[in-house]
């Protein structure tokens, strides 16, 4: 079974799962806002896999211009706002669903520990390369792609549509 569908069948494991995410994503998105400045510029975001929303929450916090909205499966997102018709940033957290098999190469050490939970929960999990989520991004039809920094065990990848 896919390891986000568990929650679903166990409304207290959904209610731990979801705190416990709540909790840690808080204390990695402080770390996170301290070192990035990306979202200056930034009037709208869409956090998908978001939770119930630490992440949007935060940011925010300290760029109040931004429109934040919270996209999850339906038991985490249930009570949240309806869904985006678009939107200019969109943050994937641990949820990059695997579909290629190719080669690795120049692996980060954040990337690989985050990798490396989502290979023993997920069926299909996979360890990704820097190069490998750069493969992805070309794939999907983003223009640019970059590691801009990193923070605790997290590394903030910016996709870009257009230049
Ligand atoms: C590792 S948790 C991160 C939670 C969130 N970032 C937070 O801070 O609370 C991954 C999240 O992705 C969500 N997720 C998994 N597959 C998804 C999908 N296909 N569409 C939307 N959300 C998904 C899960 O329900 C879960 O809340």
């Amino acid at each position: 079974m896919y390891a986000f569908e568990c929650p679903a069948k166990d409304g207290r494991y959904n209610d731990v799962f979801n705190q416990a995410m709540y909790n840690h994503t808080t204390i990695v998105m402080q770390k996170i806002l301290e070192v990035y400045t990306g979202f200056k510029e930034i009037t709208e975001i869409i956090d998908v896999g978001g939770g119930t929303g630490a992440t949007v929450a935060k940011i925010i916090a300290i760029y109040p211009q931004i429109r934040g909205i919270n996209f999850d499966l339906p038991h985490v997102i249930k009570n949240a706002a309806p869904l985006p018709e678009f939107g200019k940033v969109v943050i994937v957290e641990s949820v990059v669903p695997e579909y290629t098999n190719t080669g690795s190469s120049l692996k980060l050490s954040n990337v690989m520990d985050i990798d490396m939970v989502m290979i023993v929960i997920n069926p299909g999990g996979k360890d990704r390369s820097l190069k490998e989520f750069e493969a992805l991004a070309k794939e999907s039809g983003f223009a640019t792609f970059e590691l801009i920094c990193s923070a605790a065990v997290y590394s903030v990848l910016e996709f870009q549509k257009k230049v």
